[in-house]
């Protein structure tokens, strides 16, 4: 173990209840943030959680010359791009391995100052997470890449021209890449195969209050009518769907009742058939949903992850946790990251029984089958799990963990838990309202 890494304990066996409230998402506050330098005026984004992502994405723009105003209890930034400026390439190499967000700085940057400099990418490492369609992106719309030491030089001599564009796989990143750097270049570009995740279309609101014309189509295909002049935008962000099914999970592990304000039904319309499945309960209001174990004995089911509007990858691994407490043998493919499911061995040693593979089981054939990709897995069940001490390996993954903790018998020590702050505001606090007992070494 890494005496490096805080250690959080977790005293198991409590049901979780109450009510907790879950912000604006993530994945799309950060990007929205992105968007504002953009902007010749300022931009007010309202829901935004005090998470990590958050404050490096800010840090970032302060860097590059935007003024920030944050009002974190009250979850309000106001951007100002009116003097967007080159960064020190030693401030922009400081944010280098915290996030992924950098990368989409590229459009708005090439738009705003003819060049970006992008440091070497964070996220989870759940996979190879390659940027290579964000760079032929970037390529197609006449950008050029040099790669250097400290990361990624990017400049258009030419200027950013519209173009069509077409990703083998519909990734969200790549497809934010394109809206972002479209929106101003000249002409018109047409993306096929375009991801379009929530998140996304909450992104694309963003930009067209900015200004921007965008339509998107049903067969994932958008287009973009570039224009010389984007504004400032006021806006609030969409509900962190993959928090509120993380705190699902944890009521239906622990045998609790929470209640998530904030949480949304229609962009979680494809995790509530899945809980219910499961034999989760759920009340679904306007103010959010409750979500509760019904004392009736939970459902083994198979289920596969793939891009919206399927099984988000993002609620994978939490609902693996729950299937360990489900009766009979279920099946889960992994069809979005090649290596997502590293984080059920430390559940094995807390008394589960997953077993992972490279074959595609229970679905389609995915990209990784018949390579050396353990990406499917069978879990069974119910098994009671207990205690043990454990290192978080990704942002999911260690909510995971917490999740099995909290309905494990006996103590857990959790080490590395603060990267579970980069995405699950105040999980502490929420934690306590919910009669959690664990405290930090
Ligand atoms: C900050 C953010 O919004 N992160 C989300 C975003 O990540 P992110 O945008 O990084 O995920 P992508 O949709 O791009 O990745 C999907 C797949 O495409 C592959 N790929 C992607 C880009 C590329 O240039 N080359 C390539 O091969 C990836 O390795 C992966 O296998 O969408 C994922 C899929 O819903 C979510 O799990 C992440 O939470
Ligand atoms: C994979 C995730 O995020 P990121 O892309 O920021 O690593 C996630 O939120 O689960």
């Amino acid at each position: 173990m890494n005496d490096a890494l805080s250690t959080f304990s977790v005293r198991g066996g409590r049901p979780l209840k109450g009510e907790i409230t879950v912000r604006g998402a993530k994945n799309l506050v950060s990007k929205a943030m992105v968007a504002a330098l953009l902007g010749e005026g300022p931009s007010v984004l309202r829901s935004v959680p005090d998470i990590r992502d958050v404050q490096i994405v800010g840090e970032l723009l302060k860097v590059h010359g935007v003024k920030i105003e944050r009002d974190v209890v009250g979850g309000v930034i106001r951007m100002d791009p009116s003097n967007v400026e080159k960064a020190h390439v030693v401030d922009i190499d400081a944010h280098a391995g915290s996030s992924r967000i950098p990368i989409l700085f590229c459009g708005p940057l090439l738009h705003r100052l003819g060049e970006a400099i992008i440091p070497d990418l964070g996220g989870c490492r759940i996979g190879d997470r390659p940027i290579n369609y964000h760079l032929d992106v970037l390529r197609n719309f006449g950008a050029v890449v040099d790669k250097r030491e400290l990361g990624i030089y990017i400049t258009a001599p030419n200027g950013l021209k519209g173009t069509k564009i077409h990703l083998e796989y519909p990734s969200v990143g790549a497809t934010e890449q394109v809206l972002l750097t479209a929106v101003r270049a000249e002409g018109v570009t047409e993306l096929t195969n375009a991801a379009v995740e929530p998140e996304i279309e909450d992104l694309i609101a963003v930009l067209q209050k900015m200004g921007a014309i965008i339509s998107l189509q049903t067969d994932r295909t958008i287009t973009i009518e570039g224009v010389e002049r984007l504004g400032g935008y006021e806006h609030v962000a969409l509900p962190d769907r993959i928090e509120a099914a993380s705190w699902a999970c944890a009521a239906l592990v622990t045998q609790g009742d929470v209640f998530v304000r904030g949480a949304s039904q229609k962009e979680m319309a494809t995790f509530l058939n899945i809980f219910r499945k499961v034999g989760g309960g759920m009340d679904i209001t306007e103010a959010g949903i409750r979500f509760f174990h019904p004392g009736t004995p939970l459902k083994a089911i198979a289920v596969e992850t793939d891009v919206h509007p399927g099984f988000m990858t993002d609620w994978q691994q939490p609902l693996v946790v729950a299937l360990t407490q489900a009766e009979g043998i279920s099946i889960v493919h992994e069809t979005v990251y090649e290596n997502r499911l590293g984080f059920t061995e430390a559940l094995n040693d807390m008394g589960a029984r997953i077993q992972v593979y490279r074959e595609c089981l229970g679905g389609s054939r995915c990209r990784f089958g018949r390579r050396n990709f353990n990406h499917s897995a069978v879990i069974s069940g119910p098994k009671d799990l207990h205690g043990a001490e454990i290192t978080v390996p990704d942002l999911r993954g260690g909510f995971s963990y917490l999740i099995a903790a909290l309905g494990a018998e006996g103590v857990s020590k959790i080490h590395g838990i603060d990267l579970i702050d980069r995405g699950y505001e105040s999980f502490r606090e929420k934690l306590t309202a919910l009669g959690a007992e664990f405290w930090e070494d």
